[in-house]
């Protein structure tokens, strides 16, 4: 920090140095000023023989910083004389108060950008997080790309309005001074100018606010769809360690407060900047001093914003956090609203909610008393300033340097650029508190699923045989664990039914899951029809190999909508068929009653064997060549059991029977009989039942159907 401090002195000395020997060395070739266009020459010159100075001298860490003062050193004595330059007068050399004034300007306002907005910049080892975030903030920007010609329209808008609002206080000054010196010419004129300045201002503000709204909505319902299609896209096992329910908090309220801070903050930063700068111009005009003393006021805003944002940005994660994990209560709660009741959990369950809402308050409370002691402390600051300029314009009025009517003008500048600073420092420093947010949001969108990439393979014919090779699988959730299967290898041939029977736990469920991809294993591989799964298209597969759950979930809507789920072409007339074969008959009744009748949140409005009927006709009416039933018929009655099971060994395809019972599957061709993950024994099923004494596992199946 000390290190670019004295190395810009050295800038502002080595500037002045050059300034005047470049005006001196043109007074000695010219014998006059120089015109407009050679003082933008001598500052090329200027510009690039500093720019060699800083970097062969300064480390390369503050080269950023140093680079930024040059071109403000160079730039802002020609945007401030070439005026006169281009008014045909000769520009003449800056005198020692005028190049103290653009030093002081240079130097300040390099230093209000460094502590405001570069996050420390070259100043600090925070370098790399100043890097972050100016990448996040261009990507946002990019997001902002499809909106590109209603960005630009808006922008137009800001720049006329703002033209509009810095012309106003100018004519009133006019005004007052015609007022006061009694002279009515020109007087309407002026004032009917005023006018349209107002007209105009309000209009364009109007459509400037509205094209801003627009851009946020469009832009709101953009990243809305990337990022759930991105979430969609995840493999299973991301679900898991993400709560949907955080996920939706996520998916609203971060979206939303990412559209809302970048489209808003963006609409008032460009604004207020503009508005800043131009005033800063008008200011100038009317008195330097005066304008000398105002700004005094920007570095100090500019440390207080910093400092705030550093503690609002922690606040502001804290708070979306807790926003997250109450929506994934109430999501609990009201979801399992059947359990709380039956065990009398509704006072149980508010009090999680209180505490959870008591936490947000907290945070809330925080950011309140931080935002009202940096609110406090601004204008303090500002209310100094305003003290020391009054001052400073008394003294002027004595001395003639200033009129009222000037005054006047001056004042209604300052205000509203008072006004403007800390809108600016306020949006960006709010935009900055929301890059937590921003990348967290971006983290979805860049998120690729952690699974094998699909493959291509669709052959029209498919026998359907499935070879388990020493596969191994465990869940990440319990990486330390043992894995749910251990080397397991077995066979299903293709048209025939096997049965996979095992105690709780001992991995049924998770071949299922490997067989319909929902994870990859660790070790092994799954071949259908001699090929890895995931070297088959992942739409072709799904439709191919279909799974029934023992509690499968119906999505809110139609029974149509339920059973016909995913497919594009599938009449009634098929689905009476299927649903007549495993005489699913209530369920028929219903359909034809109604196809179209609500099945409510998850199925609620239908009973569980109803819900299993609704699955299986999803199942079976996509004709798959394998069928992964796990206990699917759990619910039904045993007349509805009968039938479906008969239907499944007729249709042909490659069944794979889920059980925990060896009474349930009689009329299994084969049978595999699991344990803690590990195959234990194959064969028939009368074979097995011979087998009762061997396994623990096997006894407590077999006594468990005595009577
Ligand atoms: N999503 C999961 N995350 C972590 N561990 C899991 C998950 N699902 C299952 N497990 C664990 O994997 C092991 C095998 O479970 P799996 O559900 O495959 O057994 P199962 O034989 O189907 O049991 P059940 O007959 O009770 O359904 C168990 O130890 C279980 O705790």
């Amino acid at each position: 920090m000390s290190s670019v401090i004295l190395s810009g002195f050295l800038l502002l000395f080595v500037d002045a140095s050059l300034t005047w020997t470049l005006w001196s060395g043109l007074l000695l070739v010219r014998g006059r000023g120089a015109s407009a266009a050679e003082q933008w020459a001598a500052a090329a010159l200027k510009w690039a023989l500093l720019d060699v100075m800083t970097r062969a001298v300064a480390p390369k860490k503050e080269q950023v910083v140093l680079r930024r003062l040059c071109a403000l050193l160079v730039l802002l004595p020609c945007l401030l004389r070439s005026g006169s330059g281009l008014g045909g007068d000769p520009v003449t050399a800056p005198g020692l108060a005028g190049q103290l004034q653009v030093s002081l300007c240079s130097a300040l306002s390099c230093l209000f950008w460094e502590t405001a907005f570069s996050g420390g910049g070259g100043f600090t080892e925070e370098g790399k997080v100043a890097l972050d975030t100016r990448r996040l903030l261009a990507r946002l920007l990019q997001q902002f790309r499809p909106d590109f010609l209603l960005l630009t329209a808006a922008c137009g808008f800001i720049i006329l309005t703002v033209a509009c609002d810095t012309l106003i206080p100018l004519f009133q000054g006019t005004v007052i001074d015609m007022l006061r010196g009694g002279t009515l010419d020109g007087f309407y004129t002026t004032l009917g100018i005023l006018a349209c300045f107002f007209v105009g201002s309000c209009i364009f503000s109007g459509l400037r606010s509205g094209s801003f709204n627009i851009t946020h909505a469009r832009l709101n319902k953009r990243l809305r769809m990337s990022v759930f299609r991105t979430v969609l896209s995840q493999e299973v096992l991301f679900f898991q360690e993400n709560q949907p329910a955080s996920l939706c908090s996520r998916l609203e309220s971060d979206v939303h407060q990412l559209g809302l801070t970048v489209s808003l903050n963006f609409n008032a930063v460009l604004r207020s900047s503009i508005k800043t700068l131009l005033m800063l111009v008008a200011m100038l005009y009317q008195s330097r001093p005066l304008t000398a003393l105002a700004c005094v006021e920007i570095p100090v805003l500019a440390a207080l914003q910093r400092q705030q944002v550093r503690y609002h940005k922690e606040l502001k994660e804290q708070k979306q956090d807790s926003l997250a994990r109450l929506k994934e209560l109430s999501h609990q709660s009201l979801g399992g609203i059947r359990t709380v009741r039956s065990f009398h959990g509704q006072s149980d369950e508010a009090q999680r909610f209180h505490r959870e809402l008591q936490r947000l308050q907290e945070i809330r409370i925080r950011a309140r008393r931080h935002k009202t002691f940096f609110t406090l402390l601004r204008r303090l600051g500002s209310l100094v300033t305003k003290m020391v300029m009054l001052l400073a314009a008394r003294s002027l009025m004595s001395g003639g340097q200033l009129s009222g009517g000037t005054l006047l003008t001056f004042l209604l500048y300052r205000k509203p650029m008072s006004h403007n600073l800390k809108e600016i420092f306020v949006c960006s420093g709010d935009t900055l508190a929301t890059l937590g947010i921003i990348s967290k949001v971006f983290s979805y969108l860049d998120r690729s699923p952690k699974r094998r990439a699909d493959g291509h393979l669709a052959p029209d014919a498919l026998r359907g045989e499935i070879v388990f090779q020493n596969v191994t699988f465990g869940y990440p959730s319990t990486a330390g664990d043992e894995p749910a299967l251990k080397d397991v290898s077995m066979v299903l041939e293709a048209g025939k039914v096997t049965a996979l029977v095992g105690p709780s736990g001992s991995g049924k469920t998770s071949c299922v899951g490997l067989l319909k991809r929902l994870y990859d294993p660790q070790r092994g591989d799954i071949l259908l029809d001699g090929q890895p799964l995931h070297a088959y298209d992942n739409a072709y597969l799904h439709r191919k190999v279909v799974s029934v759950p023992q509690n499968p979930v119906l999505m809110r809507g139609s029974l149509r909508y339920n059973v016909e789920y995913g497919l594009e072409d599938c009449d009634f007339r098929q689905v009476r068929e299927v649903a007549t074969k495993i005489k699913a008959d209530r369920l028929l009744a219903k359909m034809e009653a109604d196809y179209d009748a609500d099945v409510g949140e998850g199925g609620a409005h239908l009973s569980e064997g109803d819900k299993q009927s609704v699955a299986l006709l999803r199942a079976l009416v996509r004709q798959p060549r394998v069928l992964l039933l796990d206990e699917a018929t759990s619910q039904m009655d045993a007349h509805t059991q009968h039938a479906v099971l008969e239907e499944v060994v007729r249709c042909g395809c490659t069944v794979l029977m889920v059980a925990h019972r060896l009474r349930s599957v009689e009329r299994a061709d084969r049978v595999i009989f699991m344990e803690n993950g590990v195959v234990m024994e194959e064969g028939t099923h009368a074979q097995l039942m011979a087998m009762e004494g061997r396994y623990q596992g096997l006894r407590q199946e077999l006594s468990d159907q005595r009577p």
